[in-house]
């Protein structure tokens, strides 16, 4: 159909270059997948094009009025600025017709996932060097991929191979300039390396821009927030997205350059020196301590520029793009930042209300999320390695394996990043403790932050999942017929201040979950404590500590310890919330000890709303 959406098209061309393949209708295969990824090349290019151009328009026209008032001069801009860019989709047809695409397209496409197929196809119509090729292509983006590796491998082994023919389809111009520019220096061709890396410095911040420029699309803000919060989450959006263009651009098929920018520097620097071109190689040298002022090498080669007697002083001005360059990413990194510590999202309001402070406030309108059925799918790795006697008690269980080591990783990263002081305790850094701190991470903050953008949707998926594993778990091991509620769900980090090894006090003194001991001994189950709660689980992320062992106990002092559980990578504690579970957290001696403490309720009343959201979330983003 002609006016078929774009994404809808790009997508379909996708899904039947896949099942041709699976019909071993080879040809059909090449044809769609080829198509697929010329439409969604040819859409980007457009698309981009338009947002620079009009960017670019909006810059050279004068005001309507000669004062800047209340930034009026930049809304003007981005009034203007809407109006080309209308203009410009209307006159390219690809994009008239479809506004946008939708990210699961997007994400096919990026992660090169038509290649996955392309090479199978084109191996069995014998096309061997583009299937080497193509699979090659996949492989830069995959670099893990063992399936893809052995197939480069073996094309490799083909006679109508050529090793040296393989390249990568999707590769930004910058990639092979650059390569020829370090062939040129390892040759001490000193002419091809200048122009070479020359060039491959205008392509990548070309490219760059063109990266940026695809940031700059919708965002579903899921609620309707007032002017200037629409404004800065959208702009949080896209500036998150744009900050992850250099990771992308410092791919070289397949190694990664972190320094992949400045390196150009480096080399101009050199043959510039070496063409006897003092004063360029002292702009390139200045240009790349921009990015790394404390570099050693340049600085001392810059000391050798000064002591020749040729050389003036003002030839060390780095060079305007660099300079650019450079100030808009400190820029930008303060910026992220500044979010990422300061925007708090949880005010208390008391803690006889419900505990959870919840993003509702921020994402509400969100009611019925579909559940992603996918995520009890756990995998059979789970082992019950202590119940009710090995701990000396009753309603309790521990299991193992319930994260991977990699998947624990991904907790810990986010809880390393986004993790806030006192989470779901009032802000308090040291609720526990004060020779610890104290950093969490509720669901609920990270759905948010996963809606701007700064957690992934693998990394939500993640933290989802897995609390939903622990959640089907207790059910399992506690026979629990009634519906089960989240109530509250945290990551939370517990890291020591102290050093010293003979602390007595506890990082979590003992404590039930859902009652107060009094005095008395006697646990109330009153406000304010949390009532409402039935079942805890724990589920621990690593042991690279010392201290921090999670023990039941017969008393409120410690004194009568029934069990004692060392935390560790996939581990789980089960237990019911009353007063027959007493429990706490000894306290940790040394780094840093993470964990998701999760907490249920048979109470409707207190289901966890958040999490509703980022199912939602998650569910919109996947679809
Ligand atoms: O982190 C743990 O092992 C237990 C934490 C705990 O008991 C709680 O947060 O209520
Ligand atoms: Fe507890």
């Amino acid at each position: 159909k002609e006016h078929e959406e774009q994404s809808e098209q790009c997508l379909m061309l996708y899904q039947h270059g896949v099942q041709s393949y699976l019909e071993n209708n080879f040809d059909d295969c090449i044809n769609k997948l080829e198509e697929g990824v010329k439409k969604y090349n040819s859409y980007t290019k457009a698309l981009q094009n338009c947002r620079l151009k009009c960017k670019e328009d909006v810059e050279s026209v004068d005001p309507l009025y000669p004062v800047d008032i209340d930034n009026m001069y930049y809304y003007e801009k981005t009034i203007r600025n809407t109006l080309c860019l209308i203009k410009c989709r209307k006159a390219h047809p690809e994009l008239a017709t479809s506004p946008n695409l939708r990210p699961q397209t997007e994400r096919i496409y990026d992660e090169r996932k038509p290649y996955e197929y392309l090479h199978l196809c084109y191996y069995q119509k014998k096309q061997f060097q583009k299937a080497a090729s193509a699979v090659f292509t996949y492989l830069v983006v995959h670099a893990k991929d063992d399936a893809a590796t052995k197939s480069l491998k073996f094309y490799s082994t083909l006679p109508e191979v050529d090793m040296k023919e393989i390249v990568n389809f999707e590769a930004k111009d910058h990639i092979y300039l650059y390569i020829h520019g370090v062939d040129a220096y390892d040759k001490k061709d000193w002419k091809a390396v200048e122009n070479n890396m020359e060039e491959s410095l205008v392509s990548y911040l070309q490219a760059e821009e063109e990266c940026r420029a695809l940031c700059e699309g919708p965002f579903d803000q899921g609620w309707y927030p007032d002017l200037i919060p629409s404004i800065a989450n959208h702009y949080t959006f896209a500036l998150n997205c744009k900050t992850k263009c250099a990771q992308q651009l410092n791919n070289l098929n397949g190694e990664y350059h972190d320094d992949l920018l400045p390196s150009h520097y480096h080399y101009l620097q050199f043959a510039y020196f070496k063409n006897n071109n003092l004063k360029a190689a002292c702009q390139a040298a200045a240009s790349y301590v921009l990015f790394y002022p404390n570099d050693d090498t340049m600085r001392s080669n810059m000391e050798y520029y000064k002591s020749l007697p040729k050389v003036e002083n003002n030839f060390f001005t780095p060079r305007p793009e660099a300079v650019y360059y450079v100030r808009r990413l400190t820029y930008e990194k303060r910026l992220l930042k500044f979010i990422d510590t300061e925007y708090r999202f949880n005010e208390t309001d008391g803690a006889e209300t419900k505990e959870e402070k919840s993003t509702e406030k921020y994402l509400s309108s969100y009611c019925k999320a579909p559940q992603l059925e996918i995520l009890t799918n756990h995998n059979s790795n789970i082992q019950l390695v202590m119940d009710n006697k090995d701990l000396n008690g009753t309603k309790r269980f521990v299991v193992d394996g319930l994260l991977t080591p990699t998947e624990c990783k991904t907790m810990l990263r986010i809880a390393q990043d986004f993790a806030q002081k006192g989470d779901g305790y009032k802000g308090n850094p040291t609720p526990h403790t004060v020779l610890e701190t104290f950093k969490g991470i509720s669901i609920g903050r990270a759905a948010l932050l996963f809606h701007f953008g700064r957690v992934n949707y693998r990394e939500l998926y993640l933290y989802l999942k897995s609390t939903e594993i622990a959640k089907k778990l207790l059910e399992d091991n506690f026979s629990i017929k009634q519906t089960l509620y989240f109530t509250y769900t945290h990551l939370v980090c517990r890291s020591s201040l102290s050093g010293n090894k003979n602390r007595t006090d506890f990082s979590h003194s003992i404590h039930a979950d859902n009652c107060n001991i009094g005095e008395n001994g006697i646990c109330r189950k009153s406000l304010p404590a949390y009532i409402w709660r039935d079942y805890s689980a724990i589920i621990y992320l690593n042991n690279n500590f010392d201290g921090g062992d999670f023990i039941f106990s017969q008393d409120m002092f410690g004194n009568f310890i029934q069990s004692t559980i060392k935390p560790k990578c996939g581990r789980m504690i089960g237990f019911s919330s009353g007063a027959e579970n007493l429990h706490g957290v000894k306290a940790v001696t040394r780094g840093t000890r993470c964990a998701i403490a999760i907490w249920f309720t048979f109470n409707k009343k207190y289901k966890e709303n958040d999490r509703t959201i980022a199912y939602k979330l998650l569910h919109q983003f996947m679809n």
